[in-house]
């Protein structure tokens, strides 16, 4: 058996048709929208006490509340990621306790990882030969890893400012690349263009039901690391939104089983010259809108039109959370700061959750009984170019 027999379906949470998963793997077939994939939670054998007797570490750890079996999973043992605690952040932001969930620690290194182990998985039961995927960089980074693992090939749309290192490794993993002249956006236009005329099979953020179900797994762990409760507040660098949505998915299945008594109330950070979520989100809007002319240095979240912002926005409002944008310069300076008073090595989209989470707490919307997740997705090694001019430009 490779799928997980407690899936009920995939449900899409536009129209609200819902469909076989052995016959659909992409959108929603009757109106574009995106699927999510249902379980009967009543029939999940899933307890502290079962996961404590798994023999995997990695996201197979949590195989009752994903789609695949674990014998079945396309896997690096992904996850297992530390939480480091960070208590002269908490001290300095007057909040209870702060920990880095540090997604640098994966196997490609970034929190892709645990997404692309389950669409991949999911394109291969599907009996794809190719994948495809626009990305910044590290999402194909994981896509080209992971398709090379179960044998396909792996093509990714890259803006030509991704980082060097994403676009080596992408090759070094034997995956295609086009290179698309300008920005994200640009990337997923010929991403567009080609995909459907090539027949490959989707790894797009949201193209795929199955991203969300591996980036479910950070909140099953973040629990399981915190002796099965829940942190008080999650903030995560939001681009396309495929990792918070999952987070919010995954904490809300908890608690639907419950195992931990609330969800955390999760905070999309944004860097404030590509802000579409944080604008909708202060509009009171339920969907965003298009930013026209973005411009950050943290090019993993420069996303003009997520794909899953109005999921962002469901997750961020249904969790009691919020969205909250910082400049470039305070991203740098978070992750810089975090780098030198805790020795913990973040990357720049990671910085807009660090100076994003002291915003908030200078708003009052973290407290003195808090703990506060913030969520590294790539290792500072990776950005340390970006990193080290900042400090340059301080004359340091
Ligand atoms: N890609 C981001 C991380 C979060 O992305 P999302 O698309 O899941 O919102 C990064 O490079 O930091």
């Amino acid at each position: 058996m490779t799928r997980n027999s407690a899936v009920r379906d995939l449900t899409c949470r536009a129209c609200g048709d819902s469909f076989d998963p052995a016959e659909t793997t992409g959108p929603c077939p009757s109106c574009d929208g995106h699927l999510t994939v249902t379980y009967d939670l009543d029939t999940v054998e899933f307890t502290p006490e079962t996961v404590a007797d798994r023999r995997y570490d990695g996201i197979a750890r949590y195989a009752e509340l994903l789609p695949f079996t674990a014998e079945t999973l396309v896997t690096m043992d992904e996850g297992a990621t530390p939480l480091v605690a960070c208590p002269d952040l908490a001290d300095e932001w007057g909040v209870g306790e702060v920990y880095v969930k540090d997604e640098g620690r994966n196997p490609t290194g970034s929190v892709a990882d645990r997404g692309m182990a389950v669409a991949v998985t999911a394109a291969a039961e599907a009996g794809a030969e190719d994948v495809a995927l626009p990305t910044t960089g590290i999402e194909g980074q994981a896509a080209a890893a992971y398709a090379a693992r179960a044998g396909l090939d792996s093509h990714s749309f890259v803006p030509s400012r991704a980082t060097f290192d994403a676009k080596a490794m992408i090759n070094v993993h034997g995956g295609d690349m086009e290179v698309v002249g300008g920005r994200y956006g640009d990337a997923v236009e010929s991403f567009r263009e080609t995909v459907a005329e090539e027949g490959w099979h989707s790894l797009a953020p949201f193209g795929t039901p199955y991203r969300r179900e591996g980036a479910k797994t950070l909140a099953y762990e973040l629990a399981e690391q915190l002796d099965w409760t829940a942190p008080d507040a999650v903030v995560y660098p939001t681009g396309e939104g495929v990792g918070l949505v999952g987070t919010h998915a995954g904490a809300t299945e908890l608690a639907d089983l419950g195992i931990v008594g609330d969800t955390p109330a999760v905070y999309a950070a944004q860097a404030d010259g590509c802000a579409p979520v944080v604008e909708a989100f202060e509009n009171d809007a339920d969907d965003t809108e298009v930013w026209e002319t973005p411009d950050t240095i943290c090019g993993g979240i420069e996303i003009p039109d997520p794909a899953g912002g109005a999921d962002v926005l469901a997750a961020i409002r249904e969790s009691d959370g919020g969205a909250v944008a910082t400049e470039d310069r305070e991203a740098l300076e978070g992750a810089v700061s975090i780098a030198q008073a805790e020795g913990v090595e973040i990357g720049a989209s990671a910085g807009v959750a660090a100076s994003g989470a002291a915003a908030l707490a200078d708003q009052g919307a973290l407290g003195p009984d808090d703990t506060v997740v913030l969520v590294n997705t790539l290792p500072g090694n990776a950005e340390a170019d970006i990193l080290r001019n900042h400090l340059v430009s301080k004359g340091i």
